[in-house]
């Protein structure tokens, strides 16, 4: 089983008015250490399964299972724990807090982990100097550049040592030199570190990075997988 995976998921918005079907029994599987784009045109749904797999929302049916554990069967408490030190969460709009320091938000998450202050600055710095803004940590996001306030947030979803990173459009307010430099430290925490990255994208620079290219359509999932180059050498 990989690391993330769904079976005969299931989701409709309905109401009096509408109903949309947006997943479909639909099946993943997606391995440990994935660099792994969602894509889709606008309104395919990939939002939708990026908070069911987040367990920000719970599928109509089917079973998500992340890291060896079935979501649905844990109460709001568990998967607010489980969220917490399981998955990393990085936003288009990078979510900071504006009055808090660059350390402060990075530390905030270990707030409700009772991690006291002094040891969640000191991860949030090691956090921080991962991302290459240790210069940086004192600094309000309203200080910083969008390049480094992504940075900051993925510094943030990474100080309870996730596992897994799910970011929805992460480049989308990035100068295209910017994103490329949020990739590469993406991939660089990929490589080495272990961590899985699950974006959702428009951004073709994103969809370059990818290992795995998931496509949602009509309501199903199909994964590809990328060859490496060196696969792509012994098969030439
Ligand atoms: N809470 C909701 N209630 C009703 N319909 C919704 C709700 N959330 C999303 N939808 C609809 O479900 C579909 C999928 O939305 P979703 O945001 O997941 O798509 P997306 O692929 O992420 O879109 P975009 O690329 O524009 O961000 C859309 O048609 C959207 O209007």
């Amino acid at each position: 089983m990989g690391q993330i995976s769904l079976r005969s998921v299931c989701r409709t918005y309905a109401s009096e008015a509408f109903s949309l079907t947006v997943l479909d029994q639909a099946d993943l599987e997606i391995p440990d250490s994935a660099f792994a784009v969602i894509c889709g045109p606008s309104g395919s749904g990939k939002s939708t399964l990026l908070n069911m797999i987040g367990a920000l929302d719970r599928p109509d049916g089917g079973t998500i299972t992340i890291a060896g554990t079935d979501i649905a069967t844990l109460n709001e408490k568990q998967l607010a724990k489980f969220r917490n030190e399981t998955i990393g969460f990085v936003f288009q709009s990078f979510h900071l807090l504006p009055v808090l320091t660059a350390a402060e938000n990075v530390a905030w998450p270990l707030y409700f982990q009772g991690v006291k202050r002094r040891e969640r600055m000191e991860i949030a710095r090691e956090k921080l100097a991962l991302v290459g803004l240790s210069d940086h940590a004192n600094k309000l996001p309203g200080k910083l550049s969008g390049g480094q306030r992504q940075r900051v947030a993925i510094a943030r979803a990474l100080v309870c040592n996730p596992r897994i990173i799910l970011a929805d459009e992460p480049t989308a307010n990035l100068d295209r030199k910017t994103a490329q430099g949020v990739l590469d430290l993406m991939s660089d925490l990929n490589a080495h570190h272990g961590v899985s990255f699950l974006c959702a994208t428009h951004d073709n620079l994103v969809v370059e990075h990818a290992r795995q290219i998931i496509s949602l359509s009509e309501g199903k999932l199909h994964m590809q997988v990328v060859p490496t180059l060196n696969e792509v050498a012994r098969h030439a």
